[in-house]
């Protein structure tokens, strides 16, 4: 199988300089920075409510699709920021790509489809002899090849929850992402495939950044090198409290409410 996938040095880092975000008049961000290093898995934690989600929408530029929402500050991938005028929404969505919470496949579509489904949306050429090629490497890189490689055909909405957001990983993975965006990618599966989609994030986590929100303080630590821990005080804006490296967030806090979080004391 030729090898399609980005070589490990052409992915990146992806810096939040001074975020902050508004829903009309309302600001839910107050100047966030977070550099998530290349090549390793960040965990954004916190109680609901302090404004992960919106932080990683702003990192592939979803957050400007509500209609109310505004953002200032600036997110750079590797040296470029992705809101300057020359870059298009795009190109964003190509370098940084996004697995939600609930799996969404397009149901009706085979499983090879859904896997090339993003190409075209994201203007990425792929000759259709290289496409076989594309699609098998994906699929094995999401840890869904040996389950699927006699089924191609089938419709991907056939799949079990689990597969299908193994299958949502493989489509994310076909344009080549610099960056993937997980938000909280395990919440709708059980265990057994919850655990699946970790050793996925764990396998893909030397060649891709990958930012993922979760609630389950077990998963932050099984999963990522580094923590984030974002906290919106009565009547204030989201901010992150304290992050580094997720032993010492979970193991040394500096700040107690973080140890109070991770602690499961509140939130
Ligand atoms: N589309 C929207 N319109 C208006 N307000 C919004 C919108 N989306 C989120 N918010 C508000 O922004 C704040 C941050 O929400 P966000 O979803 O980013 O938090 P979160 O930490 O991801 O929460 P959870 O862990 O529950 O998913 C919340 O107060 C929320 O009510």
């Amino acid at each position: 199988m030729t090898m399609l996938l980005p070589a490990v040095e052409e992915t990146a880092s992806i810096e939040a300089r001074a975020v902050s975000a508004w829903f009309g008049e309302r600001k839910v961000l107050d100047r966030v920075s977070l550099m998530m290093p290349a090549r390793s898995v960040t965990a954004l934690i916190g109680p609901s409510g302090c404004g992960k989600s919106t932080f990683l929408r702003i990192l592939n530029r979803m957050h400007e699709l509500v209609p109310s929402a505004t953002l200032a500050g600036e997110v750079r991938l590797g040296g470029d920021d992705i809101y300057d005028s020359s870059w298009k929404l795009t190109d964003a969505r190509r370098h940084i790509g996004m697995v939600f919470q609930k799996p969404n496949p397009f149901p009706a579509m085979s499983i090879f489809d859904n896997v090339t489904a993003g190409l075209k949306l994201t203007g990425t050429k792929v000759r259709s002899s290289e496409k076989d090629d594309l699609v098998a490497e994906c699929l094995v890189k999401a840890g869904l090849w040996k389950e699927v490689r006699d089924r191609l055909r089938q419709p991907g909405g056939a799949l079990s929850g689990g597969q299908q957001q193994r299958l949502c990983i493989a489509r994310a993975l076909a344009v080549r992402p610099k960056v993937l965006l997980m938000d909280e990618p395990c919440s709708a599966l059980d265990p057994t495939s919850t655990r699946r989609i970790e050793q996925t994030i764990e396998d893909l986590s030397g060649e891709v950044t990958i930012v993922i929100v979760t609630h389950n303080m077990q998963q932050a630590q099984r999963v990522s090198a580094r923590c984030a821990f974002f906290l919106a005080e009565e009547g204030a804006p989201g901010g992150i409290v304290e992050e580094g490296p997720t032993e010492t967030i979970f193991g040394a806090p500096r700040d107690e409410r973080t140890a109070d979080y991770v602690h499961g004391r509140f939130g």
